[in-house]
């Protein structure tokens, strides 16, 4: 399943790129004054195969959720029971990836991959708006990876393929774009090790703080990634085995769900340093992906940088945010729209009358 999702993955239509570009040129605005929305507009013709490509609407929201054995080695000053919690906060519609959520009009969806306490009642969801909830639960939560690959094999592919099924199942519902998001206390550790397995950066430069976690316990889990690193030396050539060595059962299952938006050739808006970590493996797997994927902002965490440079995307926006949880891309959700918009709606120097200089 998850070979036949990567073989159908193809790179990006020249031709509709080239009638973007050229249709860019021909709106009644100064040739390249709507900047990165541009370039924006003629990749999403290109990943479309079309010219302009559908408008991003609607969109829906994926969180996947997750817990971590490297938790133990406290690189996070949170219990690990507030995963669970936070998927309860998540589907009252009480967290900020709700809120936004709202203002963007898209609909949440919460997945269990891999949370290791057991989930509050959920609320009566029928109420109307609030979030659906996926139970996929791969194992609860990854062993600790300073000891021990955090997955096997088999358990990273069972989680990639947990991405693809909840991808598949949303753009058959009508999604036109999906939104990345994460909930795992511990989870920036996995990223900082998988960002640094498949770019090669030094876990210095791929470590960040998380949840916001004091000197002494920045310089530990740069140590943590260090010694998984060494523990296991996971070869980018195999990426499953970068997954399954270092990685996060919900940081498969954004791998999973970007290779599947890939395969049908929709838009994955990434979020923060964890989707980027995902997006890494599934460009790993198929290098083609990478036309499927906006980075919707630039994560305070460094390593999320470091990835993006490896992935040549630029981020649409860039407000220090350090959240997770799909917040940052949610934002960035009408400027994507928006680049759309123009290849759809803008007049023609032509048609408008409009004298050209
Ligand atoms: C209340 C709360 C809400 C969150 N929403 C997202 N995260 C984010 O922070 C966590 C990763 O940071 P670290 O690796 O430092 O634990 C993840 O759960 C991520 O989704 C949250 C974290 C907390 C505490
Ligand atoms: O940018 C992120 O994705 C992020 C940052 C800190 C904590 N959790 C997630």
């Amino acid at each position: 399943m998850l070979e036949s999702t990567i073989a159908a993955i193809e790179p990006p239509d020249e031709s509709a790129m080239a009638a973007a570009r050229e249709l860019q040129g021909r709106l009644t605005k100064p040739a390249g004054s709507l900047g990165a929305l541009e370039e924006l507009s003629v990749r999403l013709a290109g990943l479309a195969g079309a010219c302009p490509p559908p408008l991003p609407e609607p969109a829906a929201v994926a969180i996947f959720a997750g817990d971590h054995g490297v938790h133990a080695q406290r690189v996070t000053p949170w219990p690990q029971e507030v995963t669970a919690q936070m998927i309860g906060n998540f589907l009252a519609g009480g967290a900020v990836v709700n809120a936004f959520a709202r203002q963007a009009g898209a609909p949440v969806t919460v997945v269990d991959v891999g949370v290791a306490t057991p989930l509050p009642d959920a609320p009566d969801t029928a109420a109307g708006g609030l979030p659906r909830l996926v139970v996929a639960n791969v194992r609860r939560g990854t062993r600790d990876l300073t000891v021990t690959a955090a997955l096997t094999r088999d358990e990273a592919r069972a989680a990639v393929q947990a991405g693809t099924r909840v991808a598949d199942e949303l753009l058959d519902a009508g999604a036109r774009i999906l939104v990345t998001g994460d909930m795992g206390i511990g989870n920036t550790t996995p990223a900082a090790a998988l960002i640094a397995a498949f770019t090669g950066a030094d876990p210095a430069e791929t470590t960040g703080r998380g949840t916001g976690v004091d000197d002494p316990t920045y310089a530990h889990k740069v140590d943590v990634v260090r010694a998984a690193l060494r523990r296991h030396d996971p070869d980018p050539a195999d990426p499953l085995g970068v997954l399954a060595a270092v990685g996060g059962l919900e940081h498969a299952a954004l791998t999973g769900l970007i290779l599947a938006a890939a395969a049908r050739r929709r838009p994955v808006l990434l979020d923060g340093v964890i989707a980027v970590s995902a997006a890494l493996a599934a460009v790993a797997l198929a290098p083609a992906a990478v036309g499927a994927l906006v980075a919707g902002h630039r994560s305070a965490e460094p390593g999320a940088t470091v990835g993006l440079r490896h992935l040549g995307l630029d981020p649409l926006l860039d407000l220090g945010l350090r959240l997770g949880e799909g917040t940052g891309a949610l934002l960035a959700l009408p400027v994507v729209t928006g680049a759309v918009r123009v290849l759809h709606e803008v007049a023609t120097f032509d048609s408008a009358g409009v004298a050209e200089k």
